[in-house]
Parts: C-alpha cells; sequence; structure tokens
C-alpha cells in the first residue's frame, strides 16, 4: 500500500456554523436571525424542521469539545450568530450571547484545538433584513463594527479567520432562487447582495489590518469546477459562463479587483445594474492570508438557448455515483479546482474549509454507524488534495463538513454529514466509523491507497 503523507503542519479539522447545531434559538437574549424567521415560514423547510433546538450545542458545547479532543482535531472551524452577540445587528451587545462564544474558544484552546472562526455563515439578524438586509449597502458598515467587536474580544487567541461563507448561495439561492433565507426572488437584488457581501469582506479585512491582530485572514467560497457535456464549442461556451456564474464572480473581484467582463455584460442586458462606488472594488481586492474552499461536487453542462437566462443547462452524467444531496462524487474535480486556483488565482495559502458527504447513516445492531461509503468518499477527496500539494499547491488544511449532523437547510435534518451521529430525539452523539477512521488519519498524517 502506497503512504501519502501529509506536510508536518497540516491543519486536521472540522467545521459546523451557528444556525445549523446551536439551537437555543431565543435563549439568553439572542436576537432573531432571518434563519429563524425563514424556517418558522410553513413551506420553506422540508417536514417544517426548524433551527430552534438542531443539536442543542449551545448547552452541550463542552460535552462537544471533549469530542473534537477524542478525535484529535487541530482546529475546529464554527461560525458566530451575529444576533447571538448583537440582537438588533448593531448596537447593544448581548454579553451573555458573547460569553458563549468565549467559553467555547476558552474550551477549545484547553483542549489544544485552534479556533477557526466564520464571522458570517448566513444567520443575519432580522433587525437588519427589516433595513433591507444585504441588498442595503449599509449592511456591510454594521458588519465591520460586527467583525470589529469579535476581533477585539478574541483576535489575540484565534489563529483562523473567514468572513464569510459561500457569498454565492447567500446571493443566490437566498435573492435569486429563493430557496434559502431570506427567500427573495429578484436576480437583480442577488447582484447586488454578492456586491455588498464582497464589499464588506473587503471592509473587514481592512479593519483587521488596521487592529494589528496576530491571525490570519480569507474568505471561504463553494467552488464548482465545470466541465462541458461535449467538446463542440457551444457546450464549451456554456462551461465557460456557468464557471463564471458560480466561482469568477467572486474570484475575480476578490483576486483582480474586477467582475468577470462577459458575465456582467449579460447581466447589464438581461438583469439589470447594480450599484458599484468608485473604489469599491479596491476594497474587495485587499490581500487575503488564504482562500478558503468549500468543494462538493463537479458539474457537467451543455448548451441549451431555452434553458436560462445563460443558455446552459447542468446534466447529470450516467453511470456515475452520487450523493444523498444528488451531488456526482468526483474527486478528481478537487485536484482540477486546486490546480486551476493556484494557476489563475496564486492564493498565498488554501484551506479547504469544508468537504464531505450526505449518506443514508442508520444505527446497526451492534450500536454503531457504518458509514463505509463516507470513508471512501473522504479518502478519495484526501488523496486528491494531496496529489495537489505534491504539484506545489499550498493547501494547508482540510476541514470535514461536518462534525456532526445537523440543520441541512431547506432539507432540515434529513441529510445527514456528521463524522458524528446526533439522535434528535435524546441528542445522544454516536461516532461513527468515519469518525475513527478520520482519528487515525490525524494520528498517522498520512492515507494509504
Ligand atoms: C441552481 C439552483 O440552486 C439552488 C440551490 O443552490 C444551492 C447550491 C449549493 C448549496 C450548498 C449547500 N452546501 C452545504 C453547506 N455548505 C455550508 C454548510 O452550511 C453546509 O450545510 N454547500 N452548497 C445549497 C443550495
Amino acid at each position: 500500500m502506497h503512504r501519502r503523507y501529509f506536510p508536518e503542519d497540516f491543519i486536521w479539522g472540522a467545521a459546523t456554523a451557528s444556525y445549523q447545531i446551536e439551537g437555543a434559538y431565543n435563549e439568553d437574549g439572542k436576537g432573531e436571525s432571518i434563519w429563524d424567521r425563514f424556517s418558522h415560514t410553513p413551506g420553506k423547510i422540508l417536514n417544517g424542521d426548524t433551527g430552534d433546538v438542531a443539536c442543542d450545542h449551545y448547552h452541550r458545547f463542552r460535552e462537544d469539545v471533549k469530542l473534537m479532543k477524542e478525535l484529535g482535531l487541530d482546529s475546529y472551524r464554527f461560525s458566530i450568530s451575529w444576533p447571538r452577540v448583537l440582537p438588533e445587528g448593531k448596537g447593544q451587545v448581548n454579553e451573555k450571547g458573547l460569553d458563549f462564544y468565549k467559553q467555547l474558544v476558552d474550551q477549545l484552546l484547553k483542549a489544544g484545538i485552534d479556533p477557526a472562526i466564520t464571522l458570517y455563515h448566513w444567520d443575519l439578524p432580522q433587525a437588519l433584513q427589516e433595513k433591507g438586509g444585504w441588498a442595503n449597502r449599509d449592511t456591510a458598515k454594521y458588519f465591520v463594527e460586527y467583525a470589529n467587536l469579535i476581533f477585539k474580544e478574541l483576535g489575540d487567541v484565534v489563529p483562523l479567520w473567514i468572513t464569510h461563507n459561500e457569498p454565492w448561495v447567500v446571493s443566490f439561492p437566498g435573492h435569486a432562487f429563493g430557496e434559502h433565507a431570506p427567500g427573495i426572488k429578484n436576480y437583480q437584488t442577488a447582484l447586488q447582495v454578492a456586491h455588498n457581501l464582497l464589499l464588506s469582506h473587503g471592509m473587514a479585512v481592512q479593519s483587521f489590518r488596521q487592529l494589528g491582530l496576530p491571525g490570519k485572514i480569507g474568505i471561504t467560497l463553494n467552488l464548482t469546477p465545470v466541465y462541458p457535456f461535449s467538446d463542440n464549442e457551444a457546450d464549451q461556451k456554456a462551461c465557460d459562463l456557468q464557471d463564471a456564474f458560480i466561482n469568477r464572480w467572486f474570484l475575480d473581484p476578490i483576486f483582480e479587483g474586477s467582475y468577470p467582463e462577459e458575465l456582467h455584460q449579460i447581466y447589464r442586458k438581461k438583469v439589470g445594474e447594480f450599484i458599484i462606488k468608485n473604489d469599491d472594488l479596491e476594497i474587495i481586492n485587499q490581500k487575503i492570508d488564504f482562500l478558503g474552499i468549500n468543494y462538493y461536487l463537479r458539474l457537467v453542462v451543455k448548451h441549451n438557448p431555452d434553458y436560462n437566462i445563460f443558455g446552459v443547462e447542468t446534466v447529470k452524467p450516467e453511470g456515475r455515483e452520487y450523493t444523498e444531496m444528488g451531488w456526482e462524487v468526483y474527486p478528481e474535480g478537487l485536484y482540477d479546482l486546486l490546480i486551476r486556483l493556484h494557476k489563475d488565482y496564486a492564493p498565498e495559502a488554501l484551506y479547504i474549509t469544508e468537504n464531505g458527504a450526505a449518506y443514508q447513516d442508520q444505527i446497526d445492531a451492534d450500536g454503531r454507524v457504518h458509514d463505509q461509503k463516507r470513508i471512501a468518499y473522504l479518502k478519495a477527496h484526501l488523496k486528491n488534495a494531496h496529489r495537489a500539494i505534491e504539484a506545489g499547491v499550498p493547501v494547508k488544511g482540510y476541514y470535514i463538513w461536518s462534525l456532526m449532523d445537523n440543520f441541512e437547510w431547506a432539507f432540515g435534518y434529513s441529510k445527514r454529514f456528521g463524522l458524528i451521529y446526533i439522535n434528535y430525539d435524546n441528542q445522544q452523539r454516536i461516532l461513527k466509523d468515519s469518525a475513527y477512521w478520520y482519528r487515525t488519519i490525524i494520528a498517522k498524517n498520512y492515507i494509504e491507497d
């Protein structure tokens, strides 16, 4: 068997997000978030699930940190609920909410686990949504005020900071397709949201630098490599457009200070303008210390003039394996993506801030969860990350999505991504076989193929 050793300082982690695991949605002074509002709206979430209780992590965080330590994690990526610390989004601080995160960080440090904080993982204070939310440019200002509050409280002890998680998902499923909070279906609004999210990212990085904090700061993007259905010119063009829609619309402003021109023209013609002020792109184009990438799947596309404003139709290749999300298992796509990012954008460092799969997990007669498919998925993707590292791509760490089963947005609790199985009837935690497998990988620092 061939051993693929990872770099000595490679970071092995796992990730979660506040709305998906914390629960305590209205406890200890927390304000309402747009996901509280959205999940309480009938018909939005499968089975009427909400994040009201979730994994009850707000009350069980000490137990959960012990499990992270048992796995031997180097780092734990989690997000802060903005309305838990600023119930109205700005102004009055909720000290009990802030105290929860200070205790969580303290428990992590005592366990020898590096905290990695995502400042925004979709749970905007509802009070700010009432003022227009991310479509209102002022929200960028309020985001920086919120970020500064957290930087000042935790900036000395937290080594890794992520401004935003998946701004594409916030923008388009949230504001163009209506499938995520706040459930808006207006493409022009979605473009303004994307811009204001990027602007808030740049402003927060500037503030982080001005505070002279010791950690590293970056942003996490969901990046999806796109492949043409055939080698004809129309399909290749469809592929380039889909790549611009999902990937370059965020990569280009961050790394090059400009939007993809061809797609911008299509939007001007078919959607309308969005407001960009004079030095916005200069602010967005702040140097970042790393790029976080969330990789789950590839897309295969073909030209279809009747399909959408781009004339691009996604196809499902036959004979391939798919996860419970309907996402194709395509580990080679992670290698292709990492090589492309290194070549086209040359980020100083890369972290795989999410990679994982939902499968139908059940507790077997022996009381264990034998999630062999998830182990195979993770191993295949780690092999491709290792191939990219050997090709010179500066991948510094890998966070599995997710540490534990949790609220998977519009799918509620029906999709299980965790290394740890959650029995939602009694909040019991059960380490799946993949958790024990990951523990050995972390301990040995290599995979065998
Ligand atoms: C074209 C139409 O599209 C409609 C839906 O569009 C999407 C796309 C992608 C996602 C998606 C969900 N996840 C997993 C999460 N990543 C962050 C963490 O919170 C995980 O729960 N990644 N991507 C959702 C919706």
